[in-house]
């Protein structure tokens, strides 16, 4: 018997947990045994203590004050039939993605220079890491679950895949044309990628490199925004919905990274403006905008995985308006994803980073469009902002404003194609004026690492469509409804996480990951993982 756990304790609404007799869902890995939660059929629904900790600051000196707050919580329990829509299905990310999802669905094994492989979803939080459900009453050890099974997912063999792409080439030959996948693994999916072509697509110029004009051959008529365009892109919506029989659409920009856009005051600041901008083709609404729109009205959550400015205030407002999901910005694949997590250890260990150069370069077509000034300039402020919360965290190392140097260099190298080279030097001050110099060699396979990135946002941005909330306030509960249109659960697969207006950006990897996991786990009535572990501390 583990020590400590075998009496009853007092649960959090005051009563003894009881372990009462409970038929667990017949599908379910775990069930819940609380009197918080209660499973129906279509639902689970629960009630949850949210804590924590307002603070006064009086003069130099702060008052913490603990902070209560009861929720109800409700998850609708079916999966719903789910399709993905790619813009830039053509690309190295798109193809990937799709030869990944077929491999997987079909259990392929291909041959390699270092032998046999078997399609996986490694790199994926939510198919390739697991959560910590609680402690074996038994043993005292952690009890895992696959992530997968926190909350009723769709699992990625079952998404329909589509979408749209400038270049008109079949997925079999933009496959080929990618050069990210094996022969032997190609060889096996290239005949169901064959019959899969992107849907024409929108393409205005000046918002993307103009190396990128000669696969533009895959064109919805006109070089600026249009309601005529946002009517076409929500009418392909609908159509890939009828046609694969389908509950839901989620939308996904994986095409090249955009200009940002110029924020300007009665063209993109509220939805009524940019509804009227994009009537009158303003020249300053990019693409991904309008795709943006077209997806919002067609209640379809879009998600932005390159770092321009999609959401410009506008966006944002019209995404608010209609209740719809947002989310993005920027894949977080590979070195940043690696410089967030080094950040995250050495300022939190009281070292002070004082400079970082971040260099990396690529020869895949994502390369090819940011070795254009303009486009390289969204990836360096993306790549450049994760910094900024874990130093502002720490007003023991930095001083107001003080942060360590950073650049960002992106070259474009045609040789290495998609395994991106990023090196990395990290210069920090240690104890009695010491340094420690980490320096980093990241091969990193671009589109092998994002692609996991690309289904983990599909199927979290899933979910949050099917969960509601309601506060229990002191003049009565509120009405259920849906968490905030922007997204910013999703903030751990991104670089430049979009957050509610007003609120604060973490990308701290520890932070974004904890509040993934604990929402989730809100959701089926557990208690934030605090990895405090009393029970083997105390006694
Ligand atoms: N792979 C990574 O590690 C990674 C990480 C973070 C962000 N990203 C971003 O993801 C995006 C895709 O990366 P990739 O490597 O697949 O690039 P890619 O160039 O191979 O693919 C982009 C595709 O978008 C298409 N396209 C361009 N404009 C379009 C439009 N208006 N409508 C439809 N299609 C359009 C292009 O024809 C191309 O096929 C880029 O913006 C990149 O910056 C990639
Ligand atoms: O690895 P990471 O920094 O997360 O992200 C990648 C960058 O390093 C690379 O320069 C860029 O071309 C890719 O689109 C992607 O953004």
């Amino acid at each position: 018997m583990a020590p400590h756990l075998d009496v009853d304790v007092e649960s959090t609404n005051g009563k003894a947990a009881t372990t009462s007799t409970f038929t667990p869902p017949e599908k379910d890995l775990f069930t819940v045994n609380s009197p918080n939660v209660v499973y129906t059929e279509n639902e689970i629904n629960t009630k949850y203590t949210y804590r924590t900790t307002l603070v006064d600051k009086i003069a130099d000196r702060f008052e913490a004050i603990p902070k209560e707050v009861v929720y109800d919580f409700k998850v609708q329990r079916k999966v719903p039939k789910t399709g993905m829509m790619l813009v830039g299905w053509g690309g190295n990310n798109g193809t990937t993605v799709t030869a990944g999802i077929i491999a997987n669905r079909r259990s392929l094994s291909w041959d390699t220079r270092e032998g046999r492989r078997t399609a996986n979803y490694y790199g994926s939080v939510v198919m390739g890491s697991t959560i910590k459900l609680g402690t074996d009453t038994k043993t005292a050890k952690d009890v895992n679950i696959p992530f997968l099974d926190i909350l009723p997912m769709v699992h990625p063999n079952d998404l329909a895949i589509g979408g749209w792409d400038i270049s008109g080439l079949n997925m079999s030959a933009a496959m080929d044309r990618a050069a990210v996948l094996e022969p032997t693994l190609k060889e096996q999916v290239k005949k169901e990628m064959a019959e899969m072509t992107p849907l024409p697509s929108i393409y205005y110029p000046d918002f993307i490199a103009a190396n990128q004009e000669d696969r533009a051959d895959n064109l919805i008529p006109g070089s600026k925004a249009s309601l005529a365009h946002v009517e076409q892109i929500r009418q392909d919506i609908r159509d890939f919905k009828a046609r694969n029989n389908l509950d839901k659409v989620i939308v996904q920009w994986t095409a090249n990274t955009e200009r940002f856009a110029d924020l300007l005051p009665g063209v993109n600041d509220t939805a009524e403006n940019l509804m009227k901008s994009i009537e009158h083709g303003h020249e300053e609404i990019s693409p991904s905008t309008v795709f943006a729109v077209a997806s919002i009205l067609e209640n379809a959550p879009f998600i932005n995985g390159s770092p321009q400015n999609t959401f410009v205030p506008g966006a944002i407002d019209f995404a608010q308006k209609h209740n719809a999901f947002i989310g993005g910005d920027d894949f977080k694949s590979g070195q940043t994803k690696m410089k967030s997590a080094l950040l995250n250890f050495l300022i939190n260990a009281g070292i002070k980073l004082t400079s970082i150069a971040s260099y990396n370069h690529l020869g895949n077509n994502d390369g090819k469009n940011l070795s254009s000034h303009r486009q390289f300039r969204s990836k360096e402020i993306s790549k450049s902002n994760v910094v900024d919360d874990m130093v502002e965290a720490n007003n023991v190392l930095y001083k107001d404003g003080e942060h360590p140097d950073h650049t960002v260099v992106i070259k474009y190298m045609p040789a290495v194609g998609d395994n991106k080279r990023a090196l990395d030097e990290y210069y920090a001050e240690i104890f009695m004026g010491g340094h420690q110099t980490i320096s980093l060699f990241n091969v990193c396979e671009d589109s092998l690492l994002a692609s996991p990135l690309i289904i983990d946002l599909v199927l979290i941005a899933e979910i949050m469509t099917r969960i509601e909330w309601k506060a229990h306030t002191t003049d009565g509960a509120t009405e259920f409804g849906n968490f905030h249109s922007v997204l910013s659960i999703l903030s751990y697969m991104l670089k430049a996480p979009l957050t509610p207006p007003g609120t604060p950006v973490i990308n701290a990897l520890a932070k974004q990951r904890a509040a993934l996991t604990n929402i989730f786990r809100a959701c089926v009535g557990l208690e934030p993982e605090n990895d405090m572990t009393l029970e083997h501390k105390l006694f």
